[in-house]
């Protein structure tokens, strides 16, 4: 099984190296894929020094900053591109633990077709996030739930494994979402194609260094973003034009 875990940066110079060193530790066995989106800071040509001193990992760069949701579909269509089995998404700033990447795996292999890290099921957590932060990440969550009819208690989560058949399986090309609201994006699409996601629970860490890139602009994508999904699959169940989503999680 080829596994590349693709990490998408801007501005994450201090905690990159770091992730790289544990994730290359934890899980020798996985390629890694930098998507930087010309970091001011420099991460682009830190990650292209780490490039050269080892072959297992590589990086996109892109020309600037497109936000989360195009980083992630050019990360994949590399990763399919070059044949790898099972693509894995993963923040750069140590959030997601590299450590906990063979249990997603794990149950990938056991035949879920979407792994998706959870802060919100039952043994998952998240260590030193602010209120706001945990109420936004839940509120989005429950929204979600009520407007698309799916159970998924973290279904904005960043830590997640696919088969590359899964992806093959969703038109990468008609992603909308350019923020966060990506993740929720991929999660619907795959259960829309009636394949299965299975949470897994995860300890959620905030970062040490640098910052969230998480704005107003983005909540506001993602509410009308999942407003405009939730209505549409209403409309076409209505209509009778669809069947009812796999609410399986
Ligand atoms: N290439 C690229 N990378 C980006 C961009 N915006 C953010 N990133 C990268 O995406 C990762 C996550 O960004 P953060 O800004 O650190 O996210 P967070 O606030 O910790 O958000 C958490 O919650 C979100 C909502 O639940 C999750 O979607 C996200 O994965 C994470 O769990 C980091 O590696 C960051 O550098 C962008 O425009 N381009």
């Amino acid at each position: 099984m080829r596994v590349v875990t693709i990490i998408p940066t801007y501005n994450e110079i201090q905690s990159l190296p770091l992730t790289l060193s544990r994730l290359r530790q934890a899980v020798p066995g996985t390629d890694v894929l930098v998507v930087d989106d010309n970091s001011p800071d420099g991460t682009g040509e830190l990650a292209d020094r780490l490039a050269a001193e080892d072959p297992a990992i590589h990086v996109l760069p892109r020309r600037g900053k497109e936000g989360l949701g195009p980083a992630y579909v050019a990360g994949f269509k590399w990763g399919l591109d070059n044949g790898y089995d099972v693509l894995v998404e993963m923040d750069a700033d140590g959030s997601h633990q590299p450590e906990e990447l063979p249990r997603l795996l794990g149950a990938l292999r056991q035949g879920a077709d979407m792994v998706k890290g959870s802060r919100w099921v039952a043994g998952g957590k998240v260590v030193n996030w602010p209120v706001h932060r945990k109420l936004l990440s839940r509120g989005g969550s429950l929204y979600s739930r009520i407007l698309l009819g799916v159970r998924v208690r973290d279904i904005t989560g960043g830590f997640n494994a696919s088969h590359a058949g899964t992806l093959r399986r969703i038109d990468l090309d008609t992603v909308e979402s350019v923020g966060y609201c990506f993740q929720v994006d991929l999660t619907w699409k795959t259960l829309k194609r009636g394949l299965t996601v299975q949470e897994v629970p995860i300890t959620f860490v905030e970062r040490e260094y640098g910052q969230s890139k998480m704005s107003g602009t983005i909540v506001l994508e993602s509410i009308l973003l999942v407003t405009k999904w939730g209505l549409s699959a209403r409309w076409r169940r209505l209509a009778g034009k669809a069947a009812a989503p796999s609410v399986s999680a």
